[in-house]
């Protein structure tokens, strides 16, 4: 039996009278890819501010490494080191693409500066756009400043071994990315599970179906806040639960109701 990194019990979470999540259980166990879909607005990326630490839940706990998480990760580090991979992330306009990705690293590490671009540039090769170092953000498309936030995001200091995350979480990686640069996220998000010093676990959220294919093994299914459906990713393709029927054709009958 795999063991529970992240467990989420009876999380309620309402903004402004409006009940997001409601008694909502939820576990991502060690070394798993586990993606959370779901409508629009259904509270997908508060799931991940909870876990991240940044959010509170109004009732309900939250267990992080076994141990019960007390108010946020402001107040108290958890025993489990959280990674984020949040995108929309802004990056520094007045700054070149290379520091911007290397920001981090030249503001908290003793690395030298040439250490830190070769940092750079092999992170940029990752999101596939090697030498666009010395361009500044203005210059590139939206697709192409993602990934540069992209590649910001996966830099880890090699001084630093316990920087690597035990659970990373993605907040829709390639949304507005064309196919092709869709696959290169793709692919490195699993490359970066299984490589040296990988992080095994994470929680992807992505409205994208090529990414929920090729990113996760499990995949659950929120709607009315609460876990509608949960399966293994080729079982989205077999399962007649009518969410999961009409989420994947698109149609706009059925139980889930398109938001105005
Ligand atoms: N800080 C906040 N203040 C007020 N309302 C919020 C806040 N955060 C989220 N919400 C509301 O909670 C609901 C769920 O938002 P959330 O971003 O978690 O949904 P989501 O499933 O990730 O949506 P999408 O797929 O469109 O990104 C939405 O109605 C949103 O407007």
């Amino acid at each position: 039996m795999a063991e529970p990194l992240i467990e989420l019990k009876g999380i309620c979470k309402q903004f402004g009278g409006h009940r997001v999540l409601d008694q909502t259980d939820l576990t991502v166990y060690r070394g798993e890819a586990l993606a959370i879909i779901g409508p629009s607005g259904t509270g997908k990326s508060t799931v991940l501010r909870l876990i991240a630490g940044l959010l509170a839940p109004d009732e309900g706990e939250i267990f992080v490494g076994g141990n019960r998480r007390v108010g946020l990760i402001e107040d108290e580090p958890d025993s489990l080191h959280v990674g984020m991979v949040f995108q929309q992330a802004a990056l520094f306009d007045s700054l070149t693409v290379s520091e911007n990705v290397g920001f981090s690293l030249y503001q908290h590490s003793r690395l030298s500066r040439q250490r830190i671009r070769d940092l750079v540039e092999r992170s940029l090769d990752m999101v596939g756009l090697p030498g666009i170092g010395d361009r500044m953000p203005a210059e590139l498309s939206g697709g192409m400043r993602k990934r540069v936030s992209f590649a910001r995001a996966i830099m880890a200091n090699p001084a630093n071994p316990d920087d690597t995350p035990d659970v990373l979480l993605y907040d829709e990686p390639t949304a507005g990315l064309d196919p092709i640069a869709s696959t290169v996220i793709e692919d490195l998000v699993r490359h970066l599970q299984i490589g040296e010093r990988g992080c095994q676990s994470y929680v992807m959220v992505t409205h994208q179906e090529s990414t929920i294919r090729r990113t996760a093994d499990r995949v659950l299914f929120l709607h009315s806040g609460k876990v509608q459906w949960e399966g293994k990713t080729h079982e989205i393709d077999t399962t007649d639960n009518p969410l999961i029927r009409q989420f994947f054709s698109g149609s706009v009958e059925g139980p889930i109701h398109v938001l105005g």
